[in-house]
């Protein structure tokens, strides 16, 4: 071989060994790529859809609600009326009617209705209640969403008197956990992020599979200076500044805390009163005292005593201590399995 052959040689071997670890290389970065996609994909919610909410008119609506009969209504919010209505094919939905004076004496309800409620249709999660279509008219806003059962988590914790339908630990868990991922879905899916505003027992709509569905979200907006309904599920931040400038990811934490403890306690919020109670109790080290008493306490505490740590976490006096829905998920995805 002379010299010349010898380069040539030297040359096509380090091009065969650079081209062998280039090709190594690739491999392994759509390997890395792949594992790290479903390593994503495992914690954070899917994408948000395309908005789907449809215009309907008046007629369409009165028709539906049978002109707004009183034996259609479902329940008396915050917002607004709630009926259960039968859409033109015959399919039930609900229909919320907001109250005439707020949207009378309030201009950001008028302001940009239809593009907040078909920018909020985009959330299609199991855990979230979908919206569907809206109505305007002058004095006139309504929300139309799927019926998504008449049983929502307040029924099921405080309005159940006899103990006919008590929740076993198993459903409560399942509940804490399907909540904090439609929760997720809207803080992390959603572009911008919709916060949901009113986190609470009567906003986690129930199935018959014990699926929870949150409902009312992203609609605080409609009435900026209303407190009732919010009083125990926000947090001390939200009264000090200016009204609805509270609005904020860790004030839904806060709610969902709030929840958590409903649910590990059975008791009621009773404007913040729950809290008070409560956090002492899990910080001694005297969880058992925090359970609901009306049901078996489960063998194994474990599982229910990290539901109540991150109850603590959630419901902290500082903001920017409290866990982000996505660490919540995680850890109740987890607890849900074990029961
Ligand atoms: N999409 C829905 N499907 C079935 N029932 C619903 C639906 N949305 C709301 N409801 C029911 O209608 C009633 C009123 O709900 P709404 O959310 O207006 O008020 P609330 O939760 O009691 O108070 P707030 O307005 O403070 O959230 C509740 O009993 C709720 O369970």
């Amino acid at each position: 071989m002379n010299q010349h052959q010898k380069l040539a040689y030297y040359f096509i071997l380090a091009l065969c060994s650079s081209s062998f670890i280039a090709l190594l290389s690739v491999l392994l970065f759509f390997l890395c790529r792949n594992h790290s996609h479903r390593q994503l994909s495992d914690e954070s919610p899917p994408p948000p859809a395309k908005p789907s909410a449809r215009p309907h008119t008046l007629i369409d609506i009165y028709t539906a609600t049978e002109g707004f009969t009183h034996r259609r209504v479902i329940g008396e919010g915050r917002l607004g009326t709630v009926y259960a209505a039968l859409s033109e094919t015959g399919e039930l939905i609900a229909v919320k009617r907001i109250y005439p004076w707020l949207v009378l004496s309030n201009n950001n309800a008028g302001f940009g209705f239809s593009s907040v409620i078909k920018s909020l249709s985009s959330a299609q999660h199991p855990n979230l209640v979908s919206i569907t279509g809206y109505s305007e008219a002058p004095g006139e806003r309504i929300i139309v969403m799927e019926y998504a059962g008449a049983v929502n988590l307040d029924m099921y914790l405080h309005q159940n008197p006899d103990g006919a339908f008590l929740l076993n630990w198993k459903h409560r868990v399942k509940i804490a956990a399907g909540a904090a991922r439609g929760l997720q879905y809207l803080h992390e899916s959603m572009a911008p992020s919709v916060i949901h505003g009113c986190v609470k027992p009567s906003n986690i709509l129930i199935d018959a599979e014990f699926i929870p569905k949150l409902s009312d979200y992203g609609l605080n907006y409609l009435a900026a200076r209303e407190k009732r309904g919010l009083v125990g599920y926000v947090d001390d931040e939200y009264w000090k500044g200016k009204s609805g400038q509270g609005n904020c990811k860790e004030n839904d934490v806060y709610g969902y805390g709030v929840v958590l403890l409903e649910l590990l306690s059975g008791r009621g919020c009773e404007e913040g009163w729950l809290v008070k109670w409560a956090l002492p109790l899990i910080k001694e080290m005297r969880f058992s005292e925090v359970l609901d008493p009306r049901i078996e306490y489960p063998s194994d505490l474990k599982p229910l005593m990290r539901m109540g740590k991150v109850a603590l976490a959630c419901v902290g006096n500082c903001r920017k201590s409290r866990p982000v829905i996505g660490q919540v998920v995680a850890i109740l995805n987890n607890l849900e399995t074990q029961l």
